[in-house]
């Protein structure tokens, strides 16, 4: 539904992306995450219009929104990574102005405004004063600006930056209810474990390249191959080691400690097909898990490690 084709940016001389394909599908939730200086901002900004690519196109339905500026302006709703300073502005008359950008007036700009804020739970702030609001709210408010035309694609680059835990739970909820609205959305995020939890899909991305991207359980899964497998052997070591050492999903094998670990490159079902074969052969296991790792180390591996998708980094 959101193709990126062939997007490639550069300031100046620095080239920040090169030759970018994303196809996200209606309803998805994608999660770009990379390393501060990634692209992920750009990539964001091309999306809203904010800048041109040197080169490729962003279609929303096929039509190519980096020159219709209408359909553009009327599809995509953005967060902005910077919320910039409001002084002496309410949040109600912050919404009007941004409600008057898209072309609405008089009833109408009431009506939409108060949808947007109670959406975000915002409904009981209208009155204050942007500038004092806390960060967190103030995503909220950016969250209400990005949907007051009724977008059916969101971008939204890093939401959560800044925001105390409650805060987080709460924008969370948000991003939640408008996936369930079918919206498609765009995040992006510095970091995997905050987003993996409400993303369907994600990617990572690297130096302005996408070095892994799919379905998040997919992701995970491949991402998982490199957590060993730590088996507890209470009987039948040889036999084990016999029988590890002959399976072709099995890469490595190490012993510590009266446990082997191994690397392992399957899934959960074939990880439970190899505690099976163990087990009807006479071995005794006291215990057998894929260590889980945090999503922190798991990014630093990827983002430090040759594509896991087999591309040229
Ligand atoms: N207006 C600009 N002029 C020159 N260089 C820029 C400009 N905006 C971004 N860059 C450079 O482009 C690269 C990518 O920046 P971008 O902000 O897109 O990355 P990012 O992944 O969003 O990083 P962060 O997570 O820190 O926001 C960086 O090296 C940055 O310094």
């Amino acid at each position: 539904m959101l193709q990126l084709e062939n997007i490639s940016i550069a300031y100046g001389k620095c080239k920040v992306v090169e030759d970018l394909n994303l196809d996200i599908a209606e309803g998805e939730m994608f999660g770009l995450v990379g390393p501060s200086g990634a692209g992920k901002t750009s990539i964001l900004r091309v999306i809203a219009g904010i800048i041109k690519p040197n080169g490729g196109a962003v279609r929303v339905d096929d039509i190519n929104i980096v020159v219709n500026e209408k359909k553009r302006k009327r599809m995509i709703g953005y967060l902005p990574a910077d919320f910039g300073s409001y002084e002496s502005l309410k949040v109600s008359e912050y919404l009007q102005f941004y409600a008057s950008t898209y072309g609405y007036g008089g009833k109408k700009t009431t009506e939409v405004c108060n949808q947007a804020l109670s959406f975000v739970h915002l409904e009981q702030r209208e009155n204050e004063l942007v500038d004092g609001l806390s960060r967190g709210m103030k995503q909220q408010l950016s969250l209400a600006r990005s949907i007051i035309h009724n977008p059916r694609v969101l971008v939204l680059d890093e939401p959560y930056s800044g925001v105390d835990p409650i805060a987080l739970k709460e924008i969370k909820k948000i991003l939640v209810k408008l996936r369930q609205l079918g919206k498609t959305i765009l995040i992006t995020s510095h970091m995997l474990p905050e987003i993996s939890d409400i993303c369907t899909s994600f990617g990572v991305l690297d130096r302005g390249k996408m070095i892994i991207h799919g379905k998040t359980e997919e992701v995970i899964t491949s991402i998982n191959v490199i957590n060993p497998i730590v088996i507890q052997i209470l009987e039948g070591e040889e036999k084990a080691l016999k029988i590890l050492k002959e399976e072709v999903l099995v890469r490595t094998v190490s012993i510590e400690d009266k446990r082997i670990a191994i690397t392992f490159s399957g899934d959960e079902y074939e990880q439970a097909k190899l505690l099976t074969k163990l087990t009807n052969s006479g071995v005794l296991i006291g215990s057998y898990n894929r260590i889980k790792g945090d999503f922190d180390a798991l990014f630093n591996a990827i983002v430090h490690q040759p594509d896991l998708n087999g591309g040229e980094r």
